[in-house]
């Protein structure tokens, strides 16, 4: 029998490049030939992950496409983790559009059974349909957020609001999902007339695509699954926590760039403490704080009294300095607060027993890691779709604490929250009857998630369902 093959195009920065690769390794376990499309500088980060594919006798491979030249970018960045100011991101993305006729010049080589391309590539639909090769959309969130952000746009709660305190309810919603005008991201306020509605607006492209995969399992959210398929109308297979794919400690440890600690001596220094009792504090690939809030962050910890790892450092503040360290606090910490300056094993930490708390800026992927690792979250949504996730960690699943955000700030986490709300927010997580209750229900959900991706779990059989539909799907050559 014919190998099914199926392209895997991301797009270029982490929070996406991760979850496809574990999406490809996950099909390509399945007996499907995985293929892996990018630019020469992130096709490094794949390399490791297809080589111990490779080794394991599963098909895996990686096709490079040329980064186009644009005026406007800084030499050599072929990722969006690299723009330097939140004004740069439109520019990112009109070089990504050219990388069509080079993406079609694949296709119509190769000819896979699918094509599973971002959710910003919203011209991958038409490019796949040249060759009848069905597309699907990977946008690397879930179904809640997917969801809200329809019926916000469709029904425009907010149009008679004024202030960005003033809340409203999430129209037409299996929820009462309240938010505040300010958390609103403006590309669902906007009449269409930003770069980024105009985008949004061709994303509808996945309405004509042959449906959208999610990172996620029914058991989390089953109220929006069959929203999204019911409701909304949309075709949709659900296949995670992709991050399970990880089995192995190296795997974990090795995920995404590399990391700035040993992954040995961050585990020894997690071994020597107790279950449940440590914070890991990480904004995910994107995020830059100004240094006041740094500032503020570190206040709070060392005010809460509580054990933490912390992400930040190389590139992770606006003025690539540590002038919002405050004065003694590394020395102070010792032995209590482990600063990781640059990337941290994030799924290999949030595995280890003594984990008690996961301080996330509520994007998906950090999310679904820390829901599969049955960890309670400090939520600090920013950006993107992350007002929504907090919303379902926080109201619906009842597994956080949020730590007051509510300003929807491009990039650099906003919302200027005061120590007091660090250390109320930290300490909540991991002290007292309320949070013993929240771990209760984490370990649940972590249960959940296992299962899920167990054969004949539900994220198993959506895969299989899914690989099935493809190869009956007529054959484009
Ligand atoms: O030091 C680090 C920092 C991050 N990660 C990993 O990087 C990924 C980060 O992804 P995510 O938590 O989703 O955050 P972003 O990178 O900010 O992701 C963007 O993309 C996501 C998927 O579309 C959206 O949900 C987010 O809102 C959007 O900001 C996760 O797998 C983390 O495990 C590490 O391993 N180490």
């Amino acid at each position: 029998m014919v190998k099914l093959q199926v392209f895997f195009f991301p797009l270029m920065t982490h929070g996406h490049m991760i979850p496809f690769l574990d999406m490809a390794k996950l099909f390509a376990s399945r007996g499907v030939h995985s293929t892996i499309i990018t630019t020469p500088l992130n096709a490094p980060a794949f390399a490791k992950g297809v080589q111990k594919s490779n080794d394991l006798g599963f098909e895996m491979s990686v096709k490079i496409l040329e980064f186009p030249k644009v005026d406007g970018l800084p030499e050599h960045c072929e990722n969006a983790d690299q723009v330097t100011c939140p004004a740069m991101l439109p520019i990112f993305f009109v070089a990504t559009k050219l990388l069509k006729d080079q993406l079609e010049q694949l296709l119509e080589e190769y000819r896979p059974n699918c094509l599973v391309a971002d959710f910003f590539f919203p011209w991958a639909t038409d490019s796949a349909a040249k060759f009848n090769i069905p597309r699907l959309v990977f946008h690397g969130s879930n179904y809640f957020a997917s969801c809200a952000g329809e019926q916000v746009r469709l029904h425009r709660p907010f149009e008679n609001l004024i202030n960005d305190s003033d809340e409203f309810f999430v129209p037409n919603f299996p929820h009462k999902v309240k938010l505040c005008l300010s958390q609103i991201p403006p590309y669902e306020r906007a009449e269409g007339d930003t770069e980024f509605a105009k985008m949004l607006n061709e994303a509808e492209s996945q309405l004509r695509s042959h449906g959208v995969i999610m990172n996620s399992f029914y058991e989390l959210e089953p109220e929006y699954v069959d929203h999204y398929r019911n409701v909304l109308n949309r075709r949709a297979w659900h296949i995670g926590p992709l991050s399970l794919c990880n089995r192995s400690l190296e795997e974990k440890a090795e995920r995404g760039k590399q990391a700035a600690i040993n992954a040995d001596d961050c585990l020894k220094w997690l071994d020597s403490k107790s279950v449940n009792s440590v914070l890991f504090v990480c904004f995910g690939s994107f995020t830059k704080f100004p240094s006041e809030q740094l500032h503020e962050i570190a206040m709070g910890l060392e005010a809460s009294g509580q054990q933490f790892i912390w992400v930040v450092g190389k590139g992770r503040n606006d003025k690539e300095t540590e002038d919002w360290m405050p004065e003694g606090f590394e020395e102070r910490m010792t032995g209590k607060g482990l600063i990781i300056r640059g990337w941290a094993p994030q799924v290999m930490i949030l595995d280890h027993g003594a984990i008690g708390g996961f301080v996330t800026h509520c994007g998906w992927n950090s999310t679904l890691e820390g829901i599969a690792a049955g960890v309670p979250m400090v939520t600090w949504p920013s950006f993107a779709e992350q007002f929504y996730n907090e919303k379902l960690i926080t109201d619906v699943l009842r597994i956080g604490v949020g730590v007051g955000a509510k300003e929807w700030v491009a990039g650099t986490g906003g919302g200027n929250i005061k120590r007091d709300a660090v250390e109320t927010a930290v300490r909540s997580i991991i002290v007292g009857e309320e949070a013993k209750e929240r771990r209760n229900r984490c370990k649940g959900l972590k249960e959940m998630a296992k299962r899920a991706v167990e054969e004949g779990g539900s994220s198993y059989s959506d895969l299989n369902a899914l690989i099935q539909e493809l190869s009956l799907y007529p054959t484009s050559i």
